[in-house]
């Protein structure tokens, strides 16, 4: 058998599953995952290398619609996803509250002319259940073939993982070589990992709009301090309001933020690190594209 090798974008609508999904697959966590929609912000790659092949997973933004700031940044990177890759995944989920959602996500993918399939994701959620069948008529009216699978139920079957990444491998075209170093799992480094964590924890611990407004900077990263590496963060606001409810009444919600990303990042580098946090406030920094381009929301390379 040749050898195969591409980039495989993963397509569906904001809180379907994409991120959990290319985790699970890869074994590895590289995209950040939260209950709330619109978590994932630029695109991130996970990778699965075998002596068969490589596939390279695309975790684009859900899609929505809009045409400016930070929203219309996220619906260009879903859009300039299913254009770069090789191949797609619809990616739907079981709890998806409108019908025409999915719809639309089959439907985009199966007229991107790129070979496709479709992830049905949440089938452990037993109140949806009926909706697998629903979900697979839709797929295959559209010539599509679809898998089910739960991440929640399948985290230690590897040898599912192992069937649904083979069959991933099939779509993508022949290659000569592998695209990225073997021993690579994702293309974000260490640095930009430790900022997506903790952007991961300001939407666990703060409800409502706040978490959406906040992009996360790592200022510092001294890999070789001592007795311990050390990362200066800086959490970036939108509101000068926003930043008293996200530092907390004596500083607690901040502590908790810096306690659960410190265990995440330890995690990550495989040794102790110390995390330092800062709130600053830059107002409405998503309306401003010299700010979103210091954050890392690049959104125009002409200027
Ligand atoms: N029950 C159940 N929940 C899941 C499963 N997969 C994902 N979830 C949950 O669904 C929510 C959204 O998951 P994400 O992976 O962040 O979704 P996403 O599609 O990347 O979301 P965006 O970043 O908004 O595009 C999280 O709360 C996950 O824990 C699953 O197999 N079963």
């Amino acid at each position: 058998m040749s050898y195969k090798a591409g980039f495989l974008g993963l397509i569906g609508q904001p809180n379907a599953g994409k991120s959990t999904l290319m985790n699970f697959l890869v074994d590895e966590k590289v995209s950040i995952v939260s209950s709330k929609p619109q978590t994932t912000r630029r695109r991130i790659l996970g990778i699965w290398s075998t002596e068969k092949g490589q596939v390279i997973f695309v975790d684009a933004p859900g899609l929505i619609k809009a045409d400016e700031g930070l929203n219309g940044f996220l619906a260009q990177e879903a859009h300039d996803v299913i254009n770069s890759s090789d191949a797609l995944l619809a990616i739907i989920a079981v709890d998806e509250e409108k019908p025409e959602n999915a719809e639309k996500v089959i439907d985009l993918v199966s007229k991107s002319g790129k070979p496709w399939i479709a992830v049905i994701t949440k089938t452990d959620i037993e109140e949806k259940a009926h909706r697998v069948m629903i979900l697979r008529k839709m797929v295959e009216d559209k010539g599509g073939k679809a898998f089910s699978v739960s991440v929640k139920d399948s985290k230690n079957d590897q040898e599912e993982r192992e069937a649904l990444l083979i069959e991933f491998m099939e779509l993508l075209p022949e290659s000569p070589a592998p695209l990225y170093d073997t021993e690579l799992f994702t293309n974000e480094n260490v640095r930009e990992m430790a900022a997506e964590i903790v952007r991961e924890q300001c939407f666990e611990a703060l409800h409502h709009e706040i978490p959406y407004s906040i992009a996360v900077r790592i200022v510092k990263f001294e890999e070789d301090a001592k007795p311990v590496p050390k990362i200066y963060a800086e959490i970036v606001v939108s509101k000068d309001s926003h930043k008293a409810i996200v530092i907390g009444k004596g500083a607690s919600v901040i502590k908790q933020i810096g306690m659960e990303a410190r265990k995440e990042i330890e995690k990550l580098m495989g040794e102790k690190i110390f995390l330092d946090l800062n709130v600053a406030s830059k107002p409405e920094w998503f309306s401003n594209k010299r700010m979103m381009k210091e954050l890392g929301y690049v959104v125009d390379s002409k200027d």
